[in-house]
């Protein structure tokens, strides 16, 4: 025999699924001879006997509506693949099998009981119905098939419901079977086999793929293959990890760590039989014959990949069993599992930290209630002693494997795991690896399960691209600028920097929308102002930690005063913040000593490179002198790109008020200019430089002289702001022309020298650094302990939506490459 096929209850389930049965096995007679083929029920059949034998054994009627309904299925495949003259036959077949079933179940109603023997034979009707059925319809497409009731060859014990095979018997029979049926396609009934008195038996969970391996096995075949309804053994869950891919080549090993851990494909303990003998098994999809599938075989085929797949858990709890009395004292583990196992409970996984000082198991939640009170019985001596403290259950965990055979080959595998759930801020309960190295497990909160397991797989798997999530509040100038900007360099990203930004949330002050799939970045706007809810902050900074999305960043590029009281809850919950707007930064001490704080203990980014000089490379150059060692002196510059423009620009003749629209209109201004004029731009400015480098100043720290007359300064709104600024010309005029007169030039500069701030309008000659200042310029000079002599200075345009938005963007690609 070459091969053995298996169909799963999806692949006999329909209609459609059924024409792709025909179709692999009209493929295989035409290629692969001799080969035989299993059939589970059609799915759903075998859930509805057990269901009717349940109403009928309570005496209830409504089991026929039940048996209805299978009959029907089956007919309605019937009568789409047999043409009418040949239908009548075929369903006398089903028919007669129908009716005996309808005997069993009124056997059922009349004794109102049903013993796990019956419930056998009950269900045994779904797999001979469906192989029965299919039998036919390939028969009559003209294919020598039979069909081959497996209770003939498959021998077990009395167990019903889950009988142990008697392999000696079963191995004989089934190679007498097919020395006399070398000719035929033998279609097989999956699932059931019989004792020795010829009754009916099951053979237990994963039953027709155990009859296939059982048959692979006996009959020494090339390949065993079996047919499901998803693309072969994948990474991960596909239903949690979106990128999850199918796993070409598998070890026997590696299928069951992952399978043990949740993932439904096979059940290969019921595969054991093919494993012993060294059989291949090819997982297949009925719904998708072109994919090559997955093969579990003895030995895995080189994978491009530190690991092969990832499992979880959903739901479990860990018990923990804890104190001093346990240190060196032999005999505490072998009592407690020896008490789990006489209770029946499955310990999932087991970790004891080699200082003896507790030992902690996970078990399913289900069973947290009864463990506590059975071990608190079991251990009330060591407890009252104070031997051990108690027994603590901790619910609501999930628990994540990363499977391999390749992690042996590997260091720093565990470190890799460690760091990227750190870095996303997922705490790790307890962890445990084997000594096989096969396996390594986490237990988390339930709450992180999706989040870890798709940084996990996109660490592990998909290393070459890692997508940040982009929640954009803002807009205006600058949020538009950066949308335009993050979408024209989404390629270049995905290619030299790996990095995938995808903009999950965005917000402006009339508008939200969040859309985990994604939204397109060259039409957001669109789609906040057609499909966006109304702006609320507190509920889209709720919606954005539920979402719980890994590598999340909150992009505030908004002016807004009040909106860093939402960083410290998004910190909090591991996001990261990305900003220009200056407030938080430069609001009360404590609150921005709390801020940094959290967000050090958090392990995420607050980046705001922007705040200072726009693009220009300030804070960061700034913190690299810090970090190594530099000690600051003095700090002086002209941190406004408004002012220094206006300054430029303005000459006697000129309207001030122009030369401010005109800065208005490049983008240089703050949305309201009045903070520019006033110094209250280049007074955050400078308080955040001084924060920086350590010092504790607040605002009332600072001297600000001030530019602009009484009446501008008081102007209650930017419209009358103006006005007052038309009556001043000749303020402004005669304070330009006076340091004209001398060869001079009026510069806006902040000075931090001493501990102390002073802001105000000075005239400098042509020999003072910042003389020559063009457009939006800001200047900014270190004066330190190794810049000392000639200070270090950094200068170029210090504002405009371009450069603002293009230094947003850095601090993201920054964060990227911190978070990879
Ligand atoms: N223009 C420049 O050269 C520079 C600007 N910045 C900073 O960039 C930030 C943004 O400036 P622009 O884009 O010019 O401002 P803008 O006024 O053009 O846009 C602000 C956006 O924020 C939105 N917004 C305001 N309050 C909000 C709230 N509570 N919730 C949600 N959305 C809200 C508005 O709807 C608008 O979409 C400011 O903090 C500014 O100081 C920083 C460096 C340079
Ligand atoms: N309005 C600001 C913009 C940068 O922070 C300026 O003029 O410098
Ligand atoms: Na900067």
């Amino acid at each position: 025999m070459e091969k053995i096929l298996k169909f799963g209850g999806t692949s006999c389930g329909s209609v459609d699924s059924i024409q792709s049965v025909l179709s692999v096995i009209e493929s295989n007679w035409k290629s692969t001879k001799p080969f035989a083929v299993v059939f589970s029920a059609m799915s759903g059949v075998t859930n509805s006997l057990l269901e009717a034998g349940k109403l009928a054994s309570k005496g209830e009627v409504p089991y026929s509506s039940l048996i209805e309904t299978i009959e029907n299925r089956h007919f309605e495949v019937l009568k789409h693949f047999i043409p009418l003259k040949g239908q009548s036959q075929v369903i006398a077949q089903i028919r007669t099998l129908v009716n005996e079933l309808r005997d069993v179940l009124k056997g059922i109603a009349l004794i109102k009981e049903i013993s796990p023997k019956t419930s056998d034979l009950l269900v045994s009707f779904g797999e001979r119905l469906s192989t029965s059925l299919i039998t036919a319809i390939l028969k009559e497409k003209g294919l020598p098939v039979l069909y081959v009731d497996a209770r003939q060859f498959i021998k077990t014990d009395d167990a019903f419901g889950k009988s142990e095979v008697d392999f000696v018997q079963t191995n004989t029979l089934i190679q007498t079977f097919f020395n006399q049926h070398t000719q035929e396609i033998c279609l097989i009934t999956g699932f059931i086999g019989s004792n020795n008195q010829g009754e009916t038996t099951t053979l237990g969970r994963g039953g027709s793929d155990y009859t296939a391996s059982i048959l692979g096995a006996a009959l020494a075949v090339r390949e065993i293959e079996i047919w499901t309804d998803v693309d072969g053994m994948m990474t991960a869950d596909p239903r949690k990890v979106s990128n999850a891919f199918t796993i070409p080549s598998i070890s026997y090993a590696e299928a069951m760590e992952l399978t043990h851990f949740g993932a439904k494909v096979i059940y290969p303990p019921s595969l054991q039989p093919a494993f012993a003998k060294n059989i291949p098994i090819r997982v297949l999809n009925t719904f998708n014959l072109a994919f090559k599938g997955t093969v579990v075989s003895k030995e895995q085929k080189p994978n491009p990949y530190i690991i092969t797949g990832i499992s979880s858990i959903d739901s479990l709890a860990l018990v923990n069993l804890q104190g001093s009395g346990m240190i060196g004292v032999a005999g505490v583990s072998a009592k407690l599992f020896t008490v789990l196992a006489r209770e029946k409970i499955s310990v999932i996984l087991i970790s004891q930290a080699s200082s003896e000082h507790s030992i902690c198991f996970a078990i399913e939640p289900h069973n947290a209630i009864r463990v506590k009170e059975i071990l608190e019985a079991e251990f009330a001596p060591e407890i009252a002693m104070g031997d051990i403290e108690g027994i603590d259950i901790q619910s609501n965990l999930s628990v994540i494997a990363i499977v391999g055979e390749g992690m042996r080959k590997h260091t720093g595998v565990s470190g890799k795991l460690f760091s990227v759930l750190g870095k996303n801020g997922i705490n790790i309960v307890a962890t445990a690896q084997g000594s096989s190295e096969l396996n390594i497990s986490v237990v988390i909160e339930q709450k992180d399960l999706s989040k870890a397991l798709n940084v996990i797989h996109e660490t592990f798997f998909f290393s070459k691209l890692k997508t940040l999530h982009l929640f954009l509040v803002g807009t205006g100038l600058i949020g538009k600028t950066l949308l335009d900007q993050l979408a024209g360099q989404e390629r270049f990203l995905a290619k030299y920097r790996g990095l995938k930004v995808k903009l999950v949330g965005i917000a402006n002050s009339r508008q939200q929308l969040i859309r985990e799939r994604g939204i397109d970045m060259k039409s957001a706007l669109d789609l906040l102002s057609q499909h966006g809810k109304a702006q609320d902050l507190s509920g889209f900074t709720k919606q954005i930690k539920a979402l719980n999305l890994p590598n999340s960043i909150f992009a505030d590029c908004t002016a807004d005063k009040q909106i860093y009281t939402h960083y410290l809850g998004l910190f909090k919950s591991n996001i990261s913040v990305v900003t220009p707007n200056k407030v938080a930064n430069s609001g009360p001490y404590p609150l921005y000593a709390e801020l940094h704080q959290t967000a050090l203990e958090k392990g995420v980014k607050f980046l705001y490179e922007t705040n200072v000089g726009a693009g220009l490379p300030v804070i960061n150059t700034l913190q690299g002198l810090i970090a190594s060692g530099d000690r600051f002196e003095k700090i002086e510059g002209i941190l406004s790109g408004t002012l220094s423009y206006i300054f430029n620009q303005f000459k006697p003749g000129r309207s001030f008020a122009d030369v401010l629209r005109e800065a208005k209109a490049k983008g240089y201004t703050e949305p309201d200019p009045r903070e520019d004029l006033s110094g209250m731009d280049v007074a955050r400015k400078i308080l955040i430089l001084s924060r920086e480098i350590g010092l504790k100043l607040e605002f009332s720290d600072i001297t600000i002289e001030k530019i602009i007359p009484p009446a501008c300064e008081e102007a209650a709104t930017v419209e009358d702001f103006f006005k007052e600024l038309e009556k001043a010309n000749d303020y402004f005029e005669k304070m330009v022309a006076s340091a004209a007169e001398k060869g001079h030039v009026l510069r806006y500069i902040a000075v931090l020298e001493n501990q102390k701030i002073t802001i105000g309008l000075r005239e400098i000659d042509a020999f003072h650094p910042f003389y020559q200042m063009d457009g939006a310029d800001n200047v900014i000079a270190f004066t330190t302990k190794r810049y000392h002599d000639r200070p270090l200075v950094i200068k170029g345009p210090g504002a405009g939506a371009e450069v603002t938005a293009s230094g947003v963007f850095a601090d993201i690609v920054s964060l990227g490459s911190h978070l990879a």
